[in-house]
């Protein structure tokens, strides 16, 4: 299997060294995995200057042409799945087949906005008048920018990359600097199938200041798009005002997950299961707090805390393993104050609760809390890792209202079997997407999104090309 670990900056096509270099690790074991080029503001701008003069020749091509370019590297993606799987694995932690799960949703989206680029209308209005006719034309932004997290290291990218590359874009990508490998791999197959210099531009650097004020305050750059928390969200917003950038954000979430008393128990335990232990509980959509109905609880912890209990934890390259490390220290300090803030307060803890030293410092336990209540720190913020914190409620009025009673809006869930419920449910709960009796909800067809703080525009289905496109109204005279 070919290696594709790349560790300089990709800017026009090209591969530049810088002797400024920051170390990648392995979580599950502390190995290095590459010294990779710490970009400063000036290649950020090197890479701006290059991904603007690369827009005319992009822009002008077909849709068609573009989107032929998109599949080569959707097939490419497939082609190298095991060696980006492994890359990924290695460089983030999560178990390989949990990696080439990625990199199939990864590549989905370039699948999906290959055929969005085909199907981007504009309108024809109606005759208004005798004398003029108005159609409305969809347009590429211009140049884009963009900061991905370590969580995703490869869709994250794609979901912005592919569509900006479909509307006729050109792009300068951040990576984050605990997952660069995952984006300079697939930098490296954009390449080899041809899509032109300049098109697509990675700056991986240790700090996000300095690069990351070149992506959203450079002149040139039309639109910055942001996964990652709301505090850095707010402050990258302030910069992208300083030129009215077009701008897209998906930040934090604290997201309800509500077992209803007419719930299929088994069903939503499948689907806490599924969502929670994705990626060991490090994902923005995570179930955040299990709200279950008083009737239920005894019932579904039970149920739960059996389940939980075959959780298997290990190196991401073991066999059949659920979750591995969680990506750092910091993100095992966090969890670990989480829970004993919430264990301090009252919560009682059945299961877990601790680091498996036994697998080295930064695998954490499955861990089930009971009795959490909404004034614990656990209940206000994201956990990112593999804990679930269950609070009760009497019945669907105090369920909604808990549930609400967040600043954040990303995702949320239900599971219940009553359909007038599912009905009232789904209207009042504020957020940007819904698992109804679903604990998976991501798809490259799907409108990814949040409201209130968690964020502005949406990735995938047909919204997310939009992101990419100015609507211009153009009005013909003279017909009189
Ligand atoms: O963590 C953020 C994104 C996860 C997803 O696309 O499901």
């Amino acid at each position: 299997m070919r290696s594709l670990t790349k560790s300089n900056a990709f800017i026009d096509g090209h591969w530049v060294p810088v002797d400024q270099r920051f170390e990648v690790t392995n979580p599950a074991t502390g190995e290095v995995l590459a010294e990779v080029a710490d970009a400063d503001a000036a290649l950020a701008e090197r890479a701006v200057e290059a991904a603007h003069r690369a827009l005319p020749g992009w822009r002008d091509r077909t849709p068609q042409e573009r989107s032929e370019l998109l599949l080569k590297w959707f097939d490419s993606m497939q082609a190298n799945k095991q060696a980006l799987a492994e890359l990924m694995c290695a460089e983030q932690g999560k178990p390989v087949a949990e990696a080439a799960a990625e990199i199939e949703y990864g590549a989905s989206f370039v699948r999906w906005f290959a055929g969005e680029a085909e199907r981007s209308y504009g309108d024809v209005l109606p005759r208004q008048s005798d004398d003029k006719r108005v159609w409305i034309s969809k347009q590429p932004v211009g140049v884009c920018s963009a900061i991905t997290p370590w969580n995703f290291p490869n869709a994250m990218i794609t979901r912005k990359v592919a569509p900006a590359l479909a509307a006729g874009c050109t792009i300068v990508v951040k990576p984050p600097h605990l997952t660069p490998l995952s984006a300079l791999a697939i930098a490296q197959l954009a390449s080899e199938v041809g899509i032109p210099d300049g098109v697509l531009n990675i700056v991986p650097s240790y700090e996000a200041k300095h690069v990351g004020k070149v992506l959203t305050e450079h002149p040139l750059i039309r639109k910055f798009s942001f996964t990652g928390s709301t505090a850095v969200g707010k402050k990258l917003m302030e910069q992208c005002a300083s030129n009215v950038k077009k701008v897209s954000f998906e930040l934090g979430g604290n997201a309800p997950f509500i077992v209803f008393d007419d719930a299929d128990l088994d069903l939503a335990v499948e689907q806490l299961l599924i969502c929670k232990f994705r990626n060991a509980g490090q994902t923005c959509i995570s179930a955040n707090r299990i709200l279950v109905q008083e009737k239920v609880l005894d019932s579904f912890v039970n149920k739960l805390k059996s389940a939980m209990e075959q959780l298997k934890v290990d190196r991401g390259t073991a066999d059949e393993v659920d979750y591995g490390p969680l990506i750092d220290q910091d993100a095992i300090d966090k969890v670990q104050r989480l829970v004993n803030d919430a264990k301090d307060n009252g919560a009682e803890c059945l299961l877990g609760g601790n680091v498996l030293d036994e697998l080295g410092e930064l695998f954490y336990a499955p861990t089930l809390l009971t009795e959490v209540t909404s004034t614990m720190d656990i209940a206000s913020e994201e956990i990112f890792g593999p804990v679930v914190a269950i609070q009760s409620f009497s019945d669907e009025e105090e369920g909604i209202r808990k549930a609400n009673d967040t600043p954040f809006g990303l995702a949320g869930y239900f599971c219940a079997q009553d359909y007038r419920r599912i009905d009232r449910v789904s209207n009042a709960l504020e957020c940007g997407m819904l698992g109804i009796n679903a604990g998976a909800i991501s798809h490259a067809y799907n409108a990814f999104g949040g409201v209130k703080q968690s964020g502005i525009g949406r990735e995938g289905s047909r919204y997310g090309l939009a992101e990419y496109q100015e609507t211009k109204t153009l009005t013909l005279g003279g017909f009189a």
